[in-house]
């Protein structure tokens, strides 16, 4: 038998999105109805963020016990003598202690009416979900997405991983492939070259291609390093084999033979439930919205990766910001994209916020002015023996409009850049700020002194002014 539901806001999908939507809907006094087909807390609790962090933490201890060398400590046999079984269940820990906070039950307690069931758009203003249809005022598709699994010869009779496998298996790959050098690829390559895997990478264009080249070749030149074989510009034509030993061929006919096979190639957004077309709902590859984020049928939003721009979490929750303001309140509200960071978490860690150098370049000429500081010449790097990196921004008109940061800590460096951007603040607001020292964080300062250096050190007109003041001070 069908139950009827009518309420304010119905959100499909309990993922970074969805979750953010109901918890500020119910607090906020309105009625709301989660639908979610799968786990609670989508692909970031179970099968992304959360579990590739927590491997890539046990994968950073394992390469600092074999690095003590360069500090005069007895060194560790590199890499160090790795449980990986015991790695996983560190991956299992770090999931089970966030759980409780996406769970149905924390839901059910803030007033959620929480349905487990997938939903499916049966006209322009119902969703059904199991034996429940429900009438909403409005309605967020924040249903996420799925590993791509592209076309391969082969691919279908081999064993092979998806961010939605990798972290539940418990045996250690001897000798890792990965189909694509995005940022799962690379991390995922760094995280098991350093619990002793032999990793290889296959990648048909360039390695984290949207990215800063200068930044990427550190990067690249890091996990080289540490053993991991990056091969790029060659796209993987074909696979064969059986578990423990798949080939691999790429285009050309190089042949490469692992354990085990990782393809990392991108996503593709879950719509195939959907039945949009029963909503008025127009897509292509993901919903299309507005920079409002509401679809052809103005009833209906799309946020997160199901919306079709920058795939992250922090963007899904901001997009849940933007909705609550517009669904809720019945305000006008927009979302950005120029001040959103993206953070890939290698050792060392990549950061990016608004266009990288070149694209900087290629959209404002010589009006941009490009400042940078090298973390060789922070103290706290060198302190830590951490150099490696740079931080870079772009300055349009004394404000900033983009930053790259390479190196340690580089996520939580770039957080200040994307203050700044986010309020369109000067470059002054950085430099002037006091930081204490010594800390990574004054790299950033230092990249903003950067910017005001030539004006003030090289300007024969500061010049002549001060000694024009110091011939009139008493
Ligand atoms: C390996 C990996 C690592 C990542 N690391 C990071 C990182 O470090 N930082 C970062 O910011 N981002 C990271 N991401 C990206 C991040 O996970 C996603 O951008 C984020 O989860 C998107 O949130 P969402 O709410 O749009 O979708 P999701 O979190 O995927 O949630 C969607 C939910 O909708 C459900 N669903 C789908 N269809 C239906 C339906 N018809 N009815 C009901 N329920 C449905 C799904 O089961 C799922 O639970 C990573 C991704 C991967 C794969
Ligand atoms: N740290 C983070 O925030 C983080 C980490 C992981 C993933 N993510 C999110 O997940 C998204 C997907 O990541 P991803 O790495 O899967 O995708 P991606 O699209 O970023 O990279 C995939 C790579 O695979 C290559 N490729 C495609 N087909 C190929 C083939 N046949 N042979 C060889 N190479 C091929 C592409 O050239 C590309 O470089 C990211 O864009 C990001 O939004 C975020």
């Amino acid at each position: 038998m069908v139950t009827r539901i009518k309420t304010d806001i119905c959100v499909i999908g309990a993922g970074s999105g969805g979750l953010s939507v109901a918890a500020g809907a119910v607090q906020m006094g309105a009625d709301a109805v989660l639908l979610e087909g799968h786990k609670m807390g989508g692909d970031c609790l179970n099968y992304g963020c959360v579990p590739s962090k927590a491997l890539l933490s046990v994968a950073k201890q394992a390469h600092a016990l074999g690095g003590g060398g360069r500090f005069g400590l007895a060194p560790s046999p590199a890499p160090a003598q790795v449980d990986f079984a015991a790695a996983k269940d560190h991956v299992r820990r770090a999931i089970d202690t966030i759980a409780p906070v996406d769970s149905e039950e924390r839901f059910r307690g803030l007033g959620v009416r929480v349905i487990r069931e997938y939903g499916r758009f049966i006209s322009p203003t119902e969703v059904q979900a199991g034996d429940h249809v429900i009438t909403a005022r409005r309605f967020v598709i924040a249903t996420g997405s799925s590993p791509l699994v592209p076309p391969i010869n082969g691919l279908d009779g081999v064993p092979y991983h998806t961010n939605e496998t990798i972290f539940e298996d418990r045996e250690k790959p001897a000798h890792l492939i990965i189909i694509g050098g995005g940022p799962i690829g690379l991390e995922m390559a760094q995280a098991h070259a350093r619990l002793g895997c032999q990793v290889t990478v296959v990648e048909g264009a360039r390695a984290l291609g949207r990215d800063d080249p200068e930044a990427v070749a550190l990067i690249l030149a890091r996990l080289r390093e540490e053993g991991v074989t990056i091969l790029e510009g060659l796209q993987a034509a074909r696979v064969s084999g059986k578990a423990g030993a798949i080939t691999l061929e790429t285009q050309d006919g190089q042949r490469i033979t692992g354990s085990h096979l990782l393809v990392a190639v991108g996503r593709k957004v879950n719509l195939d439930r959907l039945d949009l077309h029963k909503a008025e709902v127009e897509h292509d590859r993901a919903v299309r919205v507005g920079a409002d984020l509401r679809s052809s049928n103005r009833r209906v939003y799309a946020i997160g990766d199901a919306a079709g721009g920058m795939q992250f979490t922090h963007v899904a929750g901001y997009h849940a910001g933007v909705v609550i303001r517009s669904a809720l309140l019945g305000l006008p509200s927009k979302a950005r994209e120029d001040h959103i960071p993206r953070v890939t978490y290698t050792d060392p860690e990549l950061a990016q916020i608004g266009p990288t150098e070149d694209e900087a370049r290629a959209l404002h000429g010589d009006a941009l002015t490009v400042a940078r500081f090298d973390m060789a010449e922070n103290d706290r790097a060198i302190a830590e023996d951490r150099r490696a990196g740079f931080v870079k921004v772009m300055v349009l008109r004394g404000r900033p409009i983009g930053a790259t940061i390479v190196g340690a800590s580089a996520g939580d460096l770039v957080g200040i850049w994307a203050m700044a951007i986010a309020n369109r603040l000067k470059m002054s607001a950085v430099a002037g700020t006091v930081l204490p020292y010594p800390t990574l964080g004054e790299a950033n300062k230092r990249a903003a002194g950067a910017y005001f250096s030539p004006k003030l050190f090289e300007s024969s007109v500061v010049k002549r002014v001060v000694r024009t003041v110091q011939r009139l001070l008493p």
